[in-house]
């Protein structure tokens, strides 16, 4: 998906990490500060044992015995105290960056180009902004306490041993260079690993995905096995990654080491060359190598660390991903706060990126404020398009819509929407109750919910259930038929009580009659609304004002069901071929 080196990646995400992280600075640093003061309690454990051992023991002028219980208690109680504070300040604090990275994330996803949908599955959008966030700022601040200490142990030594000998802590560095490079070469290939590791996860996640959304059509295909394979063979990939960065991971402890061990065996030799000479007492000598070794552990916990570094980053970088993805444009600046559904639709010409041929070609055509049109023709002839262009949807290539006289492209995209209700050809439902998807994200009154109910030719469904128009309809409606889905999705679009009703398909699942009463409801309701019915079935088409015929992006034919049935074209020809009674008094 990228083609950035994996280094450059890390140190962007991890810029953009600390942007978040500065938002909430006082509550990180007041945390480091908790933990930081736990590291340094504990070398008063000892240095406590050393002072009772020095002159606790003798019995005349040491302090007070009560002391003791006193002074061990209160040590532990600050300690206590510090590592309380210092693990709920950075819990508190990380917690707080997740839920700014997770807000970022919905606002993208409810924001981004149609396009990414087109490798956003729900599965991946749900992990990036559920699980990666989570997963990887949560162990980002359990690393950092550790790096942290690592690091301050680390510097401590070294400060020791210059102390105790400048020239050999200068020439114990001499690996130091190699020790970058080595360290380096590893990191980008658990990088890099850990970006094929990542995408493997994604590739599962969407595995998934399919597994839970299809599972009606894999049960009809018998295609339990065939998923599981597909499954297996991806987890397989997936824990062979998981070893390889693991194991390059692990590589890095035992080279480091060896390299340590070569810096501490010339230093050895050194001072043992200076112990002999009499520049330096065994005592020296041995506190040297002491304090030399002693810096192999923090070390060791360092590259550790930083492993876990890498991999938590690119998690990160998997969620902003999301957070960057190009937003739906919206060339649009102006507001349109009425709307009286008045269309003109001027040689409009919609072409799909790479596609061979226009969707819509030239088409015009004028649509007034309170009629009801329909479109008709082939499957693929460009009607559905049209709707799409109409909100802003696809961009057009050529020509223009106006509504109420002002050109689509000049309307901010949201003030254009909100003009229209649609229900579309995919029905989708939310997770949630009738009443709940009928006022979807609008303000809730019962009475028209009924009104919308009734008028969809559901009212009487609701009835019989026993919670009434509270019953909970499972996800996208899962416990409806598809009828009942149609019926609800088109009592939404009544509620939401738009300048522009648009109708595809809408009726398709339901019978004959249930068709009839349903388009009556709407007729009654619709007022002064401007109406576009899509249908393939003409029945449900006859009474409109004006039927467009469409071919191949076209309009070839338009008129009203009686012009059009004695014209003798191609819609006559569609009448005849459904066997819809040739009735030219609808
Ligand atoms: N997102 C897209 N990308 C590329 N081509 C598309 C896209 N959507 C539609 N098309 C193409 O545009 C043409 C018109 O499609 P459209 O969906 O508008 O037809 P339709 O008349 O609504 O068909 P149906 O009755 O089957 O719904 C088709 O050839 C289709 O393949």
């Amino acid at each position: 998906m990228t083609t950035e080196t994996p280094e450059i990646n890390h140190r962007a995400t991890l810029r953009r990490l600390l942007t978040y992280v500065a938002r909430h600075r006082v509550r990180f640093i007041a945390s480091i500060v908790a933990l930081l003061m736990t590291s340094a309690i504990e070398p008063a454990i000892p240095a406590l044992f050393k002072k009772l051992l020095d002159s606790g023991f003798q019995a005349a002028d040491s302090f007070p015995i009560w002391m003791v219980p006193a002074v061990v208690i209160l040590l532990f109680a600050v300690r206590g105290l510090t590592t309380f504070s210092g693990t709920y300040l950075m819990t508190d604090a990380s917690s707080r960056v997740i839920y700014d990275v997770r807000q970022d994330l919905m606002r993208s996803l409810l924001k981004v180009d149609a396009k990414v949908f087109g490798w956003l599955t729900p599965g991946l959008a749900v992990n990036k902004i559920i699980s990666d966030p989570q997963g990887s700022i949560t162990s980002l601040s359990a690393n950092t306490n550790s790096l942290l200490r690592s690091a301050s142990t680390f510097l401590f030594l070294l400060g020791y041993l210059f102390y105790l000998n400048f020239q050999l802590t200068i020439l114990s560095m001499v690996t130091v260079p190699l020790l970058i490079v080595l360290v380096r070469r590893l990191h980008k290939r658990v990088s890099k690993v850990g970006g094929l590791e990542y995408e493997s996860q994604q590739r599962l996640v969407n595995i998934v995905d399919d597994a839970a959304r299809a599972w009606r059509i894999v049960r009809t295909f018998d295609a339990a096995g065939f998923e599981q394979q597909r499954f297996e063979r991806e987890a397989w990939n997936l824990r062979r990654l998981l070893v390889k960065r693991t194991a390059t991971s692990a590589l890095l402890t035992p080279a480091t080491q060896v390299v340590s061990a070569l810096a501490v065996s010339i230093i050895l030799s050194l001072a043992l060359w200076q112990a002999r000479n009499g520049q330096a007492s065994v005592g020296d000598f041995v506190a040297f190598l002491t304090a030399l070794l002693m810096t192999i552990s923090p070390l060791k916990q360092l590259t550790d660390v930083s492993q876990s570094f890498v991999h938590s980053l690119i998690g990160l970088r998997g969620a902003f991903e999301l957070i960057d993805a190009p937003e739906e444009p919206d060339p649009g600046t102006r507001e349109l706060p009425a709307c009286r559904g008045d269309i003109d639709v001027r040689a409009l010409e919609v072409r799909y990126p790479d596609s061979p041929r226009a969707a819509i070609d030239g088409v015009s055509m004028a649509i007034r404020p309170g009629q009801t049109v329909a479109f008709v023709g082939a499957s693929g002839a460009g009607k559905t398009t049209m709707v799409s262009t109409l909100l802003g949807f696809v961009q057009p290539t050529g020509g223009d819509i106006l509504i109420d006289g002002v050109s689509i492209q000049d309307i901010r995209r949201p003030s254009l929407r909100r003009h229209f209700a649609v229900v579309s050809q995919d029905i989708v439902l939310f997770d949630g109750s009738i009443a709940a998807n009928v006022t979807y994200a609008q303000p809730r009154d019962d009475a028209r919910v009924e009104a919308c109910l009734r008028a969809a030719n559901l009212w009487s469904f609701v009835e019989q259930q026993p919670d009434g128009m509270e019953a909970a309809i499972g996800v996208n409606g899962s416990r409806l038929s598809g009828g009942q889905r149609q019926r609800l999705a088109i009592a939404r679009a009544l509620y939401k009580d738009s300048a522009v009703w648009i109708f595809d398909e809408a009726t398709s699942a339901l019978d004959a009659e249930s068709e009839r009463v349903v388009q009556q409801s709407i007729e009654q309701l619709s007022g002064d609304k401007t109406i576009i019915l899509i249908a393939h079935r003409l029945s449900t088409v006859r009474r409109a004002d004006r039927i467009f015929v469409f071919e191949d992006g076209r309009v070839v034919e338009s008129g009203t069901h009686a012009e059009l049935v004695l014209q003798g074209g191609r819609y006559a020809a569609m009448v005849r071929s459904q066997d819809v009674t040739i009735d030219v008094h609808p």
